[in-house]
């Protein structure tokens, strides 16, 4: 940015339309060549040529804005400085209830230590500089998310962070060593979670490699063939592969135990057929496994099955971007050994109960820290927007509806915090039993406050929470996106029943 210094009364000056100089935040432009190219027109521009355009310009755009045309600012305003507060990448937001309360300098929490922290610090950073760019780009073109930035995240070991505490960590150097392996638990997996979803644009978020996260969970717990497992971790952390998690059929969604995809032994009873088809897969498009529900003889199994001769894949258009490369799966006589089976044959209810546990507890976080930015768009939109001559949050109206938004996110949070720590001290097997009711209904609740927050976003933005570019791109984004989390890993009712049926199983057996 230029150094040079100007006065009030010299800027004045510049008030044509061969000299348009205008002032924001003590800052000085020149949009005498951008009048043309302004979105909103030469002639607004005219009208605040030399002079104070500050309550204008953030009454309509978004800072972003100006940062990208930085190269317009000429100078700044002697003696003055400027008071909007840029946040840079990898730094907190000063907006109230816009970050959890551990991450709040006043306030204090029992779960979170040192490596937590250095997590979240290296995380943002990580997803400020690399992630949030590829992410609003590909949200828009629809494309897929690119080898590049694949490398970037298996070698900061990111990719191996994602599945959670476990083996599979062993020896890795994580974001340069900013938590051991042995001490990473399911705060520092909420930590990145929380922080991926920070991007913004949701179905990156699931073109992100979502896909992985939820499918090969279960091949390091469930798939009996060593070798294979391995092979399998080492190709897909390190980027080199992708993997699905292939359940939902258009006969099935949350009822899994509908679905009509079929394995069959062959008669040497060395392999599989499988035949069926499975709808909403996310990362169907370019994934290179499907970890795959079917049925068999006498229940249903879970079966790897690799790219190959009889599998199809076609795109699902869904209300999100096309880059989550959510796909129709078609499989059509295709033969896989059966050491490729996922525990024991038959028993995939279990695999996939317990997997779920994981893929939900991710989808909390994530579904919860995005309210979160909710609340800090609104508060922010509320506060700079003037409005029948006042400033939208001096409307009662839209202070009830902001205490109703900051209330749900900080509840889920706080939730979520104590199922975490819940999590911590349980084994993978006592969680299974213990866990999937809780987890259920957290989702199915934080799911619903979404439908609330949503709603209310909406009406505190106006048109602008229905417009895809501008103040409020963001908000319209979540309310045509924030349904996913209330289907996918299990509809919202569907979890809220199993909630309470989980819990009947502690019923005791008398009459109370
Ligand atoms: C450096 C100065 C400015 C830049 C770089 C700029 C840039 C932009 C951009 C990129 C948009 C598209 C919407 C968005 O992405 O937010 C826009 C829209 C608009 N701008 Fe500006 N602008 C500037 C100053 C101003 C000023 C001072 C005014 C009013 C006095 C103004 C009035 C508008 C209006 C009315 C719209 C349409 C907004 C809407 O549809 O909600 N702009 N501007």
């Amino acid at each position: 940015m230029s150094s040079q210094v100007y006065t009030r009364d010299e800027v004045a000056k510049h008030n044509s339309v061969d000299e348009t100089w205008i002032i924001i935040d003590h800052r000085v432009y020149d949009v005498t060549d951008f009048l043309d190219a302004h979105p909103g027109g030469a002639v607004v521009l005219n009208q605040v040529a030399g002079k104070d355009a500050t309550q204008a310009f953030y009454n309509l755009h978004r800072q972003e804005v100006l940062t990208k045309y930085e190269s317009m600012c000429i100078g700044t305003i002697e003696g003055e400085k400027p008071e909007v507060v840029v946040v840079g990448p990898g730094e907190l937001s000063t907006v109230p209830y816009a970050e959890p309360l551990w991450l709040r300098p006043e306030f204090r929490n029992p779960y979170y230590k040192e490596s937590h922290r250095r997590l979240q610090k290296a995380m943002r950073k990580f997803v400020d500089t690399y992630i949030t760019p590829e992410a609003q780009q590909k949200e828009m073109d629809g494309t897929y998310i690119s080898q590049e930035l694949i490398d970037r995240m298996a070698e900061a070991n990111i990719l191996a962070m994602r599945l959670g505490p476990g083996k599979h960590l062993k020896g890795r150097k994580l974001l340069g060593g900013v938590v051991e392996p042995e001490e990473f638990d399911y705060f520092h997996d909420l930590v990145v979670a929380q922080e991926m979803s920070r991007s913004n644009a949701r179905g990156f978020q699931d073109g992100n490699l979502a896909g992985m996260v939820i499918s090969l969970t279960a091949v390091q717990e469930w798939l009996n063939n060593v070798p294979l497992r391995n092979q399998l971790n080492e190709e897909c952390l390190s980027g080199k592969k992708k993997i699905c998690l292939a359940i939902s059929e258009a006969f099935a969604g949350s009822d899994v135990a509908g679905i009509r995809t079929t394995a069959e032994k062959t008669p040497d009873g060395q392999h599989y057929i499988i035949n069926g088809t499975k709808k909403w897969i996310t990362n169907g498009m370019f994934a290179d496994y499907f970890v795959t529900a079917c049925r068999t003889k006498k229940g249903f199994s879970v079966i790897l099955v690799p790219r190959g001769e009889g599998v199809e894949t076609s795109h699902i258009k869904t209300s999100y971007s096309p880059c989550a490369g959510t796909a129709f799966v078609e499989y059509n006589n295709v033969k896989v050994p059966v050491s490729y089976l996922m525990g024991e044959e038959d028993q995939g209810f279990k695999v996939i109960m317990s997997n779920f546990n994981h893929e939900r507890f991710g989808m909390c976080c994530g579904s919860i820290r995005k309210a979160r930015t909710i609340v800090e768009e609104c508060l922010k939109w509320s506060n700079q927007r003037m409005i029948f001559g006042k400033r939208l949050i001096d409307q009662p109206v839209i202070r009830q509806k902001l205490a109703k938004m900051m209330s749900h996110v900080e509840a889920n949070q706080a939730w979520l915090e104590s199922l975490a720590y819940q999590m911590n001290q349980l084994s993978y097997k006592d969680q299974n039993k213990l866990m999937g009711g809780p987890l259920a209904l957290l989702k199915s609740f934080a799911t619903r406050s979404a439908h609330e927050i949503a709603d209310d976003a909406v009406n505190i933005f106006g048109g602008r929470g229905i417009t895809q570019t501008g103040m409020g791109r963001i908000i319209e984004m979540y309310n045509r996106t924030y349904k996913f989390d209330a289907i996918l890993g299990g509809a919202e009712e569907v979890l809220a029943d199993l909630g309470v049926r989980q819990a009947l199983k502690f019923m005791p057996k008398a009459m109370l």
